[in-house]
């Protein structure tokens, strides 16, 4: 049976980050991919110019329509822009049960742009965290739903995700991408256990959308696969893949995105 995916996220024009980049990662892995739209973004490779938001209400009626028709085994969550938003998704996570939830916690672009508003941060830390089965945040983005320092160093990784894990968070994807080095490590803590992920660094300007889809290749996966960590170390693989592909691309003059290649198209 082929697995239905959904994302509820923002939009990218230049097909990078964001629903763009989620749609494609849930085809490449055999999925139906489906979307429900939180913001519509006015961006490209090199950042950020405009956000028109969907209201919040208009949030509540595409899923009510979609869940209403569709079954869902999988949710990647990614911008949500602002508090009324995170309500509303919250509230229908809650009143469908959906499995699988995926929450990037996405706040600032590459480009450092603010993509959730700063006021936000506490409703996605209260309202969202306790109803996702895995987040994954990338260390500025930690410090910020723990109220703490960004962490410069690889052996303070467990820790923090252990500190996340304490907000009554189920499982945590911390990402080491800001460290920089020559190896991109993350870790898992998750059902009992932690592990570190380690890739060798993918050395390429072309790194946007590499957290929608990580986080998107892990709800599709584990829509597939039978537990957490087998979806988390195969999306993480996939990721890097998706990079040394993007090596190929020619999109844009800045930040280019990473590439979802099938082998059957080489
Ligand atoms: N150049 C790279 N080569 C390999 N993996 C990378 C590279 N840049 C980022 N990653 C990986 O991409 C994922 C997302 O990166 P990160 O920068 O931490 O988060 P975000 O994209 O949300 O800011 C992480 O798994 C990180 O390890
Ligand atoms: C709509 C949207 N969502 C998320 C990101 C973050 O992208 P990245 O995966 O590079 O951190 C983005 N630039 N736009």
């Amino acid at each position: 049976m082929i697995r239905n995916v959904l994302t509820i996220a923002g939009t990218d024009p230049s097909g990078g980050a964001g629903v763009q980049a989620d749609l494609k990662t849930f085809s490449a892995h055999g999925t139906y991919g489906m979307s429900v739209i939180t913001a519509l973004v006015a961006q490209t490779t090199t950042g950020v110019s405009a956000v028109h938001e969907v209201p919040a209400g208009f949030v509540t009626e595409q899923l009510r329509t979609l869940l209403d028709d569709v079954r869902v085994d999988a949710v990647k969550i990614g911008m949500l822009s602002d508090a009324a938003i995170i309500g509303a998704v919250a509230a229908e996570l809650e009143r469908y049960r959906l499995p699988n939830v995926v929450l990037d916690p996405v706040m600032v672009a590459k480009s450092g742009d603010r993509l959730l508003a700063e006021e936000a941060v506490l409703a996605l830390r209260d309202e969202l965290l306790p109803r996702a089965d895995l987040i994954t945040p990338n260390l500025p983005e930690a410090a910020d739903l723990l109220g703490a320092e960004e962490i410069t160093d690889v052996a303070d990784m467990p820790a923090q995700a252990a500190r996340l894990r304490r907000l009554g968070v189920a499982r945590v994807l911390l990402k080491g991408g800001h460290l920089g080095g020559s190896s991109s490590v993350d870790v898992l803590d998750a059902d009992g256990a932690v592990e570190f992920l380690r890739e060798e660094r993918v050395d390429t300007k072309n790194d946007h959308g590499t957290g929608c889809t990580l986080s998107a290749a892990t709800a599709a996966l584990r829509a597939r696969r039978p537990d957490w960590a087998t979806a988390v170390r195969e999306a993480k693989e996939y990721l890097s893949g998706a990079l040394r592909a993007a090596e190929q691309l020619e999109v844009g003059q800045g930040h280019g995105p990473v590439h979802h290649f099938h082998d059957r198209w080489d």
